[in-house]
Formats: structure tokens, sequence, C-alpha cells
């Protein structure tokens, strides 16, 4: 079989499993980290169109799906919004997605991303 050669990585590729892994430590209870499926979370396909997920996110950045970071930013957020609209307020998983959308886009605002620019280029 022929060896995956190790493939060069973009330097938005490298910007973005930065991003990502920043984004994950912010959820140690990796309630974000894997598809929701519906055993855990009943009628969940049925009332969010779009699921996301960190690890859907993982893989579309290393099949080079995501050709700017805002498309990355707007999986985020769907990730985010998605716990929000299933979940009720008073659980877990609406706080936590809640803080997560706030700390997300502060980390990910262009002020704070510009001293990066150097490094990851
Ligand atoms: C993200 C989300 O909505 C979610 C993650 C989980 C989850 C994530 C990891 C382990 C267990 N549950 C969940 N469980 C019930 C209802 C909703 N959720």
């Amino acid at each position: 079989c022929v060896l995956r050669q190790r493939q060069e990585r973009s330097a938005l590729q490298r910007l973005l499993e930065y991003l990502l892994k920043a984004l994950e430590k912010k959820d140690p209870k990796q309630l974000f980290a894997w598809p929701v499926t519906d055993h855990i979370a009943p009628g969940y396909s049925s009332i969010i169109s779009i699921p996301m997920d960190f690890s859907t996110m993982k893989q579309r950045i290393d099949n080079g799906v995501y050709s700017s970071l805002s498309q990355f930013t707007d999986d985020f957020k769907l990730l985010c919004n998605n716990a929000m609209v299933y979940n009720q307020p008073h659980t877990i998983y609406y706080k936590a997605a809640k803080k997560l959308l706030h700390t997300g886009v502060k980390m990910m605002s262009p002020d704070k991303l510009r001293p990066l620019r150097s490094v990851l280029t």
C-alpha cells in the first residue's frame, strides 16, 4: 500500500488546529467532543438539523474543508447554538455552551489573533 505522505499543512490549518485545541481546553468535561446521539439526547436529530462537535471540526481541518477562519467560527457558533436550542437554560449543557461561546468569540477576535499572525504564517 502507498504510505499516506505526511501532507504539508497550510498556515490556515495550523491556525485552526491551534484554535481548536484552545477551545477544547475550555470543555474539560468533553461535552462537545463528540456528536450528540439520540440515545443520550432523545429526539436530538429531529430538533437539531445541522449537528456539530469538536471531532467533526478536527476532521474538517485535516481534510482542508475550511478555506477561511469565518467558516471555522461559523461551525463553532453552530456547536454552541445547537446546545442552547436543544437543552433547557437550567441544564449544564446550556450553561457550558453559553460560557464556551463567549470565551471562544473573545479568543478569536481580531485583536487577539493579530499577534499570532507572525508566529503562524
Ligand atoms: C452538547 C449536548 O447537547 C450534549 C452533550 C451530552 C453529553 C456529552 C458527553 C457525555 C454525555 N452527554 C448531552 N447529553 C444529554 C443532552 C445533551 N447533551
